[in-house]
């Protein structure tokens, strides 16, 4: 069983809705990035998703794009970001990483170099969000040979067709895009159509399906979770770190009301 499997069979058997927090590497500092991560851990996080800066980040909305320009001028990059996860991985052996970003840094180094690299360092998924599920069958063949998980996403746009394939190859959770759009401008699960698609999700998917863009607090998370396995809230945790005078706290003070809110649901 992988660290994700084991990780979120444990939450789901005592009934407790997932909660996924999504950081820039290096942001809002380079020496933040793992105290953070540790700190989103203590306030209840049960993955970490962890975002390798990239320069043209097409799906994400203002508040990532700063965030990711940010990181990349301090010189944060997949490197980096692998250094972080091989960092918090001394402390912590139990909560899963996985690595959120584009197919270039990874194609540069080569699909096999990549899962090899990112296995050493600690990780245990990749979503990369921009290769079509159509085009991804040597990436995930590489990701395989080296154990790192393959992460879906499907969005309220994907035909049946198209979820039934990401279904098929999905590993970890399935993570489900709850607006047509970019992450941080939304809100998210506003549209009855949506929960059509997440129970059809449901029924499909092998492995969890947690919902993420337009999370941004207790409230809507508790709205989303309902109907999903769980949550990932990324823009306003960015926004909410870059704005503190002390990211570790902030972290920690920004998850943990969103932790007793979902606890809230059982
Ligand atoms: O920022 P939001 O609206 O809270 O959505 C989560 C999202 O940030 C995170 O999962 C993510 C960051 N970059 C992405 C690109 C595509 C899909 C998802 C992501």
């Amino acid at each position: 069983m992988s660290r994700i499997d084991r990780q979120f069979a444990a939450a789901l058997a005592n009934d407790r809705k997932l909660l996924i927090p999504f950081i820039t590497a290096g942001d809002p500092s380079l020496d933040s990035t793992v105290p953070v991560m540790h700190a989103l851990v203590r306030a209840g996080a049960d993955l970490i998703e962890l975002g390798v800066p990239f320069s043209d980040p097409m799906a994400d909305g203002p508040s990532i794009q700063h965030s990711s320009e940010r990181a990349i001028e301090r010189g944060a990059g997949l490197r980096f970001a692998l250094e972080c996860v091989q960092q918090f991985r001394r402390q912590d052996s139990v909560t899963p990483v996985v690595l959120m970003g584009y197919l270039n840094p990874v194609d540069i180094l080569g699909a096999a170099e990549y899962a090899r690299r990112a296995v050493a360092a600690g990780v245990d998924g990749t979503l990369l969000v921009d290769l079509p599920d159509e085009e991804a069958g040597p990436f995930r063949d590489a990701f395989a040979q080296s154990g790192l998980e393959w992460i879906g996403l499907v969005a309220p746009t994907t035909s049946i067709g198209r979820l039934r394939a990401i279904c098929q190859h999905a590993e970890g959770y399935l993570y489900y895009v709850s607006y047509a759009g970019v992450t941080g401008t939304g809100q998210a699960l506003q549209n009855e159509s949506n929960s059509g698609v997440l129970a059809r999700l449901q029924e499909q998917s092998p492995v969890p399906v947690v919902v993420g863009f337009g999370v941004r607090d207790a409230e809507s998370a508790k709205r989303v979770a309902a109907g999903a396995d769980g949550v990932v809230i990324g823009s306003a945790l960015v926004d909410t770190l870059s704005a503190a005078d002390d990211p570790v706290l902030a972290a920690e003070a920004f998850l943990r009301p969103v932790r007793e809110a979902l606890d809230g649901l059982r």
